[in-house]
């Protein structure tokens, strides 16, 4: 019997918890723990809350016609505006060879990281990626300390370590154009593939400008969501002073370094962090973009006071 058929066989208690996966015209699908999915309207005063998105934990109340009430939005742990998704707490950063944009992936991992969204990291076309650059790539972010996946969307390879590191998350892929986030999309989540065909959630999406998000359900468990996150990397928020906290690598480095608090780690005479570059404890890589983004963060702080 599969899950589904289980759920059938149980009637759902009349008031329970639930997550949204999509919105479409007024109407949410719901997601239960049971597996169950229920279409379901919004209360009144919820609406008059805000918008309710995907990835909301809402308290729904279900009818006898086994449709839902949104009676409740649960409070949120993170809040992305582009797309808009409640409570992720994954993000895949995407990179793909053969040559990967590293500037890119750890600018990235810094905004993931100021808003407290954990991290894995993926290179992809790994199958037209020399494998001495898969394996310093592999070493590189695990020596920084992010769960590695490196896959091939195209031949399969890697896929079901990707997949075992979304279990228990509603995660969000994030990456460059073109470094393959539909591929890996499609073969995470047999549900993606039906869509390719779908033309009337193609038609709707070309009618709005904001597009509907799914969150899709990966065949291990965890959510992903259909649409790619963080499309600009915005450092805005980000202190100057703050950024190395946001890097664990400089971090930890940060935390010999005798000047404290008071240091940029920017290669002050006496600061720890060249010396642990020196010494292979930071990649070269890691400390040129620490000091491109600080530049930027300071850069937009002196426009700021001036
Ligand atoms: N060789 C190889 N090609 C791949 C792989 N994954 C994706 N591609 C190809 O790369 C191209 C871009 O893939 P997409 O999945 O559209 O990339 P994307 O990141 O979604 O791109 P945007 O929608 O522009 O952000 C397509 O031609 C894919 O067939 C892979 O693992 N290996
Ligand atoms: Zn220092």
């Amino acid at each position: 019997m599969t899950d589904l058929e289980t759920a059938a066989h149980e009637p759902e208690p009349s008031e329970t918890t639930g997550m949204v996966v999509t919105r479409q015209a007024g109407f949410y699908t719901v997601w239960l723990p049971s597996g169950q999915r229920i279409l379901s309207v919004l209360r009144g005063k919820v609406r008059k809350g805000g918008p309710v998105v995907a990835g909301d934990r809402v308290r729904v109340r279900i009818g006898q016609d086994g449709r839902g009430v949104i009676e409740e939005v649960l409070p949120r742990t993170s809040h992305l505006i582009r797309p808009p998704v409640a409570n992720v707490t994954r993000v895949v950063a995407v990179v793909a060879g053969p040559e990967p944009d590293l500037g890119w992936l750890d600018r990235l991992l810094v905004v993931a990281e100021s808003q407290g969204l954990s991290c894995v990291v993926c290179l992809n076309k790994i199958d037209r990626t020399d494998p001495e650059t898969v394996q310093s790539f592999r070493s590189l972010y695990q020596a920084v300390g992010y769960p590695v996946a490196t896959t091939s969307a195209r031949t399969g390879e890697g896929i079901g370590p990707l997949a075992a590191l979304l279990v228990g998350h509603v995660s969000t892929l994030s990456g460059p154009s073109g470094v393959g986030k539909s591929s890996l999309l499609n073969v995470l989540c047999p549900e993606a593939r039906l869509e390719v065909g779908d033309v009337s959630a193609r038609s709707q999406r070309g009618r709005h400008t904001t597009r509907v998000v799914r969150l899709l359900e990966l065949p291990d468990g965890g959510l992903l969501a259909d649409t790619p996150g963080f499309s600009r990397l915005d450092l805005e928020g980000v202190e100057a002073r703050e950024l190395w906290r946001l890097m664990p690598d400089i971090r930890r480095e940060a935390a010999h370094c005798r000047f404290k608090e008071r240091c940029l780690h920017r290669g002050e005479e006496g600061c720890a962090l060249p010396e642990a570059v020196e010494q292979g404890r930071v990649a070269p890589s890691r400390y040129r973009h620490y000091r491109r983004l600080l530049d930027e963060a300071l850069q937009r702080e002196a426009r700021r006071y001036s």
